[in-house]
């Protein structure tokens, strides 16, 4: 396993994933660091964060290890995590520690080989960690062939052939982390504290939670949500 002290400073962590999309009322910079140094002073290891805008402002203020991405979507290909290389390099640019890059079996933008783009990441970017976000164990298998750093469970239930499920996919986190000798990340509708806990206990290195932390548009909806159907139900 990797001996970085980074990925050590993660081991049993919580990381908070800190994304607003441009149009939505917590969009920009200023509000997602703020929200970022809330998630550290409630006891977070790291943070997940999308734009080189956003990872510059998180880093600066913060000084907490950053998985950055950058969502950016193409006609040719349903890959938007992290997609090309002028994502990645803007990512690394940006301070991130860590670039987290959609590494499903799906064919990139532009007909681009994920080998080649590690390859170029780690020539240009060598002291950053790379991180594969996945949806099935065989995805994982490659990912760690192909020489990322560490796995995370980010697209199940985001791609076609993989289940959709209400919670956390802990079979995946388990199954992953019997297979590979990486440290895999447990990523996607973790909405619980228990549930957290519970990836950790499968297998998982370190943890992964965003909507259920930063997004009080959906939080709220939770609430409302079920009390329009308890009112229903009397
Ligand atoms: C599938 C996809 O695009 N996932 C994104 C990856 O960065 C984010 O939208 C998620 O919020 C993040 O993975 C954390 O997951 P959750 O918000 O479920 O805790």
């Amino acid at each position: 396993m990797n001996d970085n002290a980074i990925l050590a400073s993660l081991r049993g962590g919580l990381i908070v994933s800190c994304q607003a999309y441009a149009g939505e009322v917590l969009f920009g910079a200023d509000v997602m660091s703020r929200m970022a140094l809330a998630a550290k002073e409630g006891g977070a290891v790291g943070i997940r964060a999308n734009s080189p805008q956003d990872i510059a402002e998180i880093k600066a203020r913060t000084a907490l290890p950053v998985i950055g991405i950058w969502k950016e979507r193409y006609a040719d290909s349903s890959i938007y995590i992290t997609p090309t290389m002028r994502e990645i390099a803007a990512v690394c640019d940006a301070g991130s520690d860590i670039v987290a890059i959609d590494a499903t079996d799906r064919p990139r933008p532009g007909g681009a080989q994920l080998p080649d783009l590690i390859a170029e990441t780690r020539s240009r970017y060598p002291g950053v960690l790379l991180m594969a976000d996945v949806s099935t164990v065989k995805e994982g298998l490659e990912a760690e062939r192909l020489g990322f750093d560490i796995v995370s469970t980010t697209l199940s239930g985001y791609t076609p052939y993989s289940p959709v499920n209400d919670g956390p996919d802990l079979a995946l986190v388990g199954e992953l982390a019997k297979a590979l000798r990486l440290p895999v990340f447990a990523e996607g509708r973790i909405s619980t504290p228990d549930q957290a806990a519970a990836c950790l206990r499968s297998g998982a290195y370190a943890v992964v939670v965003g909507s259920a932390i930063t997004r009080p548009e959906l939080i709220t909806k939770r609430f409302v949500d079920r009390i329009v159907r308890s009112a229903i139900s009397g």
